[in-house]
């Protein structure tokens, strides 16, 4: 079943992509997570890394930060015949506590919903 396919990836985000000042990470960095985990979507609907169309909303929604624990979900909301309409959300699960030391970091009670966005990818027609 193509609708109600959820996929998440984890990633940490590395402290060599901070690009703002307090570490803040650039929002691209998010639609990148968003992509990837895109791509297993269509692999596990269709066998094929399919590709992005279209964005029709995104929101950035808090700051993502070096040394972030980042979660990333997109859901299939719709499916035609090649376009499959998703749902993503990027949330914080872990954060670094610098107060505690340079390598201090814990796991945050309620995750942070940082960016959410919905978009379709397009996949090859079917029986190629
Ligand atoms: C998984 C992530 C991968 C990536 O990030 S890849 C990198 C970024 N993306 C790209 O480089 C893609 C570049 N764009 C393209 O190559 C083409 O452009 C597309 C393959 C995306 C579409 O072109 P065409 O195959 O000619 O599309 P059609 O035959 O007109 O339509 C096929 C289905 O796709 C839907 N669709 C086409 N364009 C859009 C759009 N811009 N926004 C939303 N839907 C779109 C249509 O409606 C239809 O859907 P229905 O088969 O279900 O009837």
């Amino acid at each position: 079943m193509t609708v109600g396919l959820t996929v998440t990836h984890r990633r940490y985000v590395p402290y060599s992509h901070a690009h703002y000042g307090g570490a803040l990470v650039d929002g691209a960095y998010v639609l990148g997570m968003f992509g990837d985990v895109a791509t297993e979507v269509c692999i596990r609907t269709d066998a094929d890394e399919g590709l992005f169309a279209s964005y029709d909303d995104v929101q950035f929604r808090a700051p993502v930060r070096a040394g972030d624990v980042l979660e990333a979900t997109a859901v299939v909301v719709a499916a035609g015949r090649r376009s499959r309409r998703l749902e993503f959300t990027a949330r914080v699960v872990c954060r670094a506590d610098p107060e505690r030391g340079p390598s201090a970091a814990r796991v945050l009670d309620e995750p942070i919903v940082v960016v959410t966005a919905t978009g379709t990818v397009v996949v090859p027609p079917p029986g190629t």
